[in-house]
């Protein structure tokens, strides 16, 4: 089952250049949350500083009852076991043939034979579609196989959280979409906790349970998907709609005149697009973190843009979801 991160007031700078301020969030045990931002605002940053590859400057990263920023450096190695890590690159060793850079933390970390090492390579390979290209170098292969190296020697050390920077740069939107149903299902079979890095709207729209946004050296809203998908929030609308118009500019913000020149052309950010439906197990399954499509937006007295939760099949899944649920049991719980 995977844990709950408390981040409380983390801050990083480099020097005199401040990434982010004050950060503080809460990743939910066995959830899926996507971070957004644009270039540069210190997203992978903020991933190398929750596995603790980067100390911040103050604040708190709690994984259980251990501060990351705070462990001595045996704890540090191993509390970093709990964490499976997808780099923007894949991070693999061009040398090394895809076997052995996937089976490389096995052999670092663990004492398992080499029998007991092949299996669980094999395992992870046929997981996410590389069976047979054992022997070749990163050098041999697509930016997307490197990318799914990169994921099956993530999960290697069946980690209880997933961090993935970029999962689908680079990919086509097909890749994109293969890739994003291994991640939802591998969270639905180990309850692992994730968090994305990503760029892809789409991705950001339908994958997750939660978004969060760093926008001028803060997080400027984390919360469940549907809280961010119907915020009135300019830079949140902005981001999650791929709009020119707010305060996002080529270089980061916008200043007061260009934001002036826009009111007066008499922009405005429009009507809200109709919500997606959550991306589900590709067989079906029910995720035990699955929340019920506009659950939150009920709670909070909202009503949906018209055409919301309806699927590519013309499926309502606001009317489907009764019966969806009432015929499965959730399924995981894998450790
Ligand atoms: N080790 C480092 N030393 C100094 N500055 C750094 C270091 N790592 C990152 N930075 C700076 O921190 C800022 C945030 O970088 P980061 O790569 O986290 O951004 P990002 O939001 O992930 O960007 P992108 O979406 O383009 O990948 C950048 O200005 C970068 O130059």
């Amino acid at each position: 089952m995977g844990v709950e991160i408390r981040v409380d007031g983390l801050t990083k700078s480099f020097g005199r250049q401040v990434i982010w301020e004050d950060v503080t969030l809460t990743l939910p045990a066995g959830e899926i949350s996507v971070l957004l931002g644009p270039s540069g605002t210190g997203k992978s940053v903020f991933l190398k500083t929750l596995v603790g590859l980067l100390k911040p400057d103050r604040g708190h990263c709690w994984i259980g009852d251990r501060d990351m920023p705070h462990l001595r450096e045996h704890d540090l190695y191993e509390t970093r076991k709990l964490f499976g890590v997808l780099f923007q690159d894949g991070a693999l060793f061009g040398s090394m043939n895809l076997f052995d850079n996937i089976a490389f933390p096995l052999r670092e970390h663990t004492k398992k034979s080499e029998s007991a090492v092949k299996k669980i390579v094999m395992e992870k390979m046929e997981m996410v579609g590389l069976l047979g290209a054992e022997r070749k170098l990163p050098g041999e292969i697509s930016g997307g196989m490197r990318k799914r190296a990169g994921l099956a020697r993530a999960l290697v050390l069946d980690p209880e959280i997933i961090l993935c920077d970029e999962p689908d740069s680079g990919l086509d939107p097909v890749r994109t979409a293969y890739l994003n149903q291994l991640i939802v299902d591998l969270n639905a079979e180990t309850h692992a906790t994730v968090l994305i890095v990503t760029h892809d709207i789409n991705t950001a729209r339908t994958v997750p349970d939660n978004i969060g946004l760093l926008f001028r050296r803060e997080l400027v809203m984390f919360g469940p998907r549907e809280m961010l998908l119907s915020s009135d929030e300019p830079v949140v609308r902005q981001f999650l709609n791929a709009r020119k118009v707010g305060p996002i500019g080529m270089s980061e913000e916008k200043d007061v005149s260009e934001l002036e020149a826009e009111a007066r052309m008499g922009h405005d950010p429009g009507v809200l697009p109709p919500i997606p439906p959550q991306l589900m197990t590709g067989d079906g399954r029910l995720r035990t973190t699955q929340r019920a499509p506009g659950e939150w937006l009920r709670a909070n007295g909202i009503v949906p843009p018209p055409g919301s939760f309806v699927d590519e099949a013309g499926r309502n899944w606001l009317e489907e979801w009764p019966r969806y649920v009432a015929e499965r049991t959730p399924v995981g719980g894998g450790r």
